[in-house]
């Protein structure tokens, strides 16, 4: 297995307050990696630090050979063109189309033309199963799935080698959750990305992940979900132990 992302003895306080504490995560390329954890585990914490969004108080995060946390901002923007990212609600722009929205990464990061921007697009729009017509519209418009798969579409519009999701299933009726499921397979399949997910949905990290790694104890254990579930620690084992995680485990 190559390694894509390698967090090193990372640390992150707030205050006295120690949120990671030498946390050490490979992530590898190629896998769907499902970040989970208890609510205040760290787990948005950990992304943003991975994105940038928030220094870390010590430790280091490669990307490939290049450590991310003293690179010169200038340089972790250019090296983000190679991210997607999906945040919790979209985050889309509310003031732009549809179009608008799926084309601002080209627009601000590459010299193709208006015309071949809105090609992309439109490329974009299908590998996301949704209509041209959704183009023209704008935000406030599209339903809470739509919104989430022009979020989806907007990130992967420079063909990133990595994509992050921060909960892509929260707030999606049960079918258009499980269809969200789906659509990032039939994406990582076809585009052989690598998908980092923090998410609370247990059937997302049943169907989708390779991997999961729970935060526990300000550290995380990870592992395929066989390899959780057989961990004695009591946090991961109160974890899968619900009603509706062990319906999913006699289901698989
Ligand atoms: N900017 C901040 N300033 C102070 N404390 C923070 C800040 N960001 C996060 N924290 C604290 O760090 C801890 C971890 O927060 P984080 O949001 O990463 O948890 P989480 O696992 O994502 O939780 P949830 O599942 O509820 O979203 C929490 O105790 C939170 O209050």
């Amino acid at each position: 297995m190559e390694t894509l992302i390698s967090i090193r003895q990372l640390v992150n306080q707030f205050g006295t307050q120690r949120v990671h504490d030498g946390l050490n995560l490979e992530i590898y390329r190629g896998e769907v990696l499902g970040i989970v954890g208890g609510s205040g585990s760290g787990k948005s914490v950990l992304l943003r630090t991975v994105l940038g969004l928030q220094p870390a108080f010590s430790g280091e995060i490669y990307f490939g050979s290049t450590e991310l946390t003293q690179l010169p901002p200038e340089d972790f923007t250019r090296l983000k063109q190679h991210w997607g990212v999906m945040f919790q609600r979209g985050a889309l722009f509310s003031s732009l189309s549809v179009a608008d929205n799926i084309e601002f990464p080209l627009r601000e990061f590459s010299n193709l033309s208006a015309q071949e921007c809105r090609e992309l697009m439109y490329v974009r729009l299908e590998m996301v199963g949704l209509e041209r017509a959704v183009a023209d519209k704008f935000p406030a418009q599209l339903s809470g799935g739509m919104v989430k798969r022009v979020a989806l579409a907007r990130a992967l519009v420079l063909d990133p080698i990595v994509l992050f999701l921060d909960e892509p299933t929260s707030g999606l009726d049960p079918v258009s959750a499980e269809e969200f499921d789906q659509l990032i397979g039939t994406l990582h399949r076809n585009l052989k990305l690598t998908v980092v997910m923090v998410t609370h949905d247990l059937d997302s990290l049943f169907s989708t992940c390779d991997r999961i790694a729970m935060l526990v104890d300000k550290q995380v254990v990870v592992g395929t979900l066989r390899e959780l579930l057989a961990n004695p620690h009591p946090e991961i084992q109160h974890y899968f132990s619900g009603g509706r995680a062990r319906a999913l485990l006699r289901g698989n």
